[in-house]
Formats: structure tokens, sequence, C-alpha cells
């Protein structure tokens, strides 16, 4: 089934829909588990794409987030806001507001945001801020002014999120170490697959977070970082294997400091649509151990998330 696009806007050519009518996972969650990264898109009528975007993507709005939640049975979301919205939050909000404390929010913000409009972001349920460094998605933005904005943020106990791809972190390295939050990186930093697992390239990630205590990761997306797959269809119960290594390699060092996420909806696919219910049932061959799973899925989010929850219990 085709998603519409709302509001007059046109999918990017070649675009793919989210899969409609997930399967069932067959991996049960632990309770109170968080979806710990996905988006929503417009709907483009209430909602419009931002000028800037580097693609415009089917609607996938918040009641369609909330049955996915429902369905693959997790307990909560986090919101990251994607490009196509650019620094316009109101989708995300809209949705944070809509979720009855079942969700927090990353947002994007520019140097002009106020200190009044963080505060109503941090009421909805907002907790952080995402810096975005793929190239392909945004527009370059000085690092003075997001070291700016993470100085602004840090006092109101948010984290920043940041999105790069593995051959740019030497780069970025100094930049990201200096960062005086929580940082949690998007995808495991988009390591090359192709690559060794105990090759340099993936032994610099390894290092960022060995070194780096603040420094979390998602280990979300194999099906964003996979060359073989094979993809999580039709019933595929051994979906891309040549990520797994990578993730469990991160799991199984940092098992305190990792999230998961289902991604939805998948922006940007360009082989296939994973079946998200295939999906979640990926996280027992990188998370092999009732207690990783716990941490991955339960304990780690709701720590970062939903403190006031723990503690108050
Ligand atoms: O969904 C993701 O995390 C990854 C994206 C999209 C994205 O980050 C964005 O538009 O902000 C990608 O690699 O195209």
């Amino acid at each position: 089934m085709s998603q519409p696009t709302s509001g007059g806007f046109e999918k990017t050519p070649g675009w793919l829909d989210w899969y409609a009518g997930p399967s069932k996972p067959k991996f049960q969650l632990p309770a109170n588990s968080v979806d710990a990264h996905c988006h929503v898109f417009g709907p483009g009528d209430r909602f419009p794409y931002a000028p800037e975007r580097k693609y415009t993507p089917c609607d996938a709005s918040r009641e369609q987030l909330f049955a996915l939640r429902n369905h693959l049975g997790f307990a909560k979301n986090v919101i990251v806001q994607a490009t196509c919205h650019g620094a316009d939050n109101r989708a995300l909000l809209d949705a944070l507001t809509h979720s009855g404390n079942r969700a927090r929010g990353v947002v994007t913000v520019k140097r002009s945001v106020s200190d009044e409009e963080l505060q109503a972001m941090h009421h909805a349920g907002v907790r952080g801020v995402r810096f975005n460094f793929v190239k392909r998605l945004v527009d370059f933005t000085p690092k003075d002014e997001l070291m700016e904005i993470a100085a602004r943020i840090a006092p109101l106990g948010w984290h920043v999120v940041i999105y790069f791809e593995a051959v740019d972190l030497p780069e970025l390295w100094d930049f990201f170490t200096a960062l005086p939050t929580t940082v949690v990186v998007d995808h495991m930093g988009r390591p090359d697959v192709s690559k060794p697992v105990d090759g340099p390239e993936f032994a610099l990630f390894l290092k960022f977070m060995r070194e780096h205590p603040n420094v979390w990761s998602k280990v979300s997306c194999p099906e964003r970082l996979s060359l073989d797959g094979p993809p999580a269809l039709d019933g595929e119960r051994a979906p891309y294997r040549d990520v797994v290594p990578f993730a469990r390699k991160v799991v199984e060092t940092f098992p305190d400091r990792v999230l998961w996420g289902t991604d939805w909806p998948h922006p940007n696919l360009k082989g296939h649509m994973p079946d998200d219910g295939l999906l979640v049932d990926f996280i027992p061959h990188i998370a092999v151990t009732p207690e990783l799973q716990r941490k991955l899925l339960v304990g780690n989010p709701n720590r970062l998330y939903w403190p006031e929850e723990i503690e108050g219990s």
C-alpha cells in the first residue's frame, strides 16, 4: 500500500514507504522496553516539511508511530528530529504532547532558540539535541554554534545526539570529546561493515567509547549498514548477518551505554524497506542474554529518558 505525502508535497523520486502490516515479533520485548530511535514525518498538511530539506518523505504520523509501538510491544518511544523538518520541531512536539508521557524527544535547534522555547520543549519531554554531520542530509553548521547550543542545553540535563559516518570520526574527534554533556552516537557511527570488526576504523570508535564514559551508542539500523543482507523481509530469521559482529561487540563491551531503536519510518533506504517485526527479532542476535537485553531495551533508555520514574520507584 502506498503511503501519501499530504500538503502538496511530492516524495523524493524512488522513495520507499514504510512497511504496512509488519509481522508480530517472535522475540518478546521485556516490560517497559523503549524504541529509542524513531521519527515522525508531518503529515505535510499539518506540519510542512522544511524548505532546506534534502529529501521529501511519505507522511508518518504520531498515530501511526504509536500503533507500531503497541503492535511491536514497546512501552515508549524516543522521537528524534529528522532533517526533513529542519529546526522546526512542531511535529515532534505535537507527538510528545499526545503520547501520555510515553515519548521523549531529541530536537534540532539553532543558536537563535530562546531560553523560553528550550524550557517549553523540556516541559513537553525533550531531553536532547541532535547534531547531524552526514553531508548528504544537512548543510554545514559552524562548530562554535553547536558548542554554544551544547553549553545552553547542558544545565537542562539534556544530552547531545551525534550522527556521522565512520570515515569522519578522526576529523570530528576533538569536537565530540569537548562536548560537556552525555553524547549519544546514532547507529554506531555508521561503520563500514565490509571492513574487519577488529580493524583500525572500528577500533577508533571503540576507543572513543572506552576513553569517554559519557559516550553512548545506538546499536540500531542494521538495515542501513548491511551490505549483503539478507533483508528482514518475507519471514527471514537471520537478516543482516554482516552487522551482527559490530553490534554485538558494542553491546558486550559497553552494556550500560547502549540503546536500540527501530528507526521507523526508515528514511532514505534505497534497496528495501524492512518488516519492523523482523527487525525486533534481530535484537537477540546482538544482545544474546536476557540481562543484556534488559539493559539495552529497558534499563539504559529509561535511565537516560525517564530517570524520575526510576528514582521514584
Ligand atoms: O533515520 C536516521 O537515523 C537516518 C537518516 C535520516 C536522518 O537521520 C535525518 O533525516 O535526520 C539517514 O541516514 O538518512
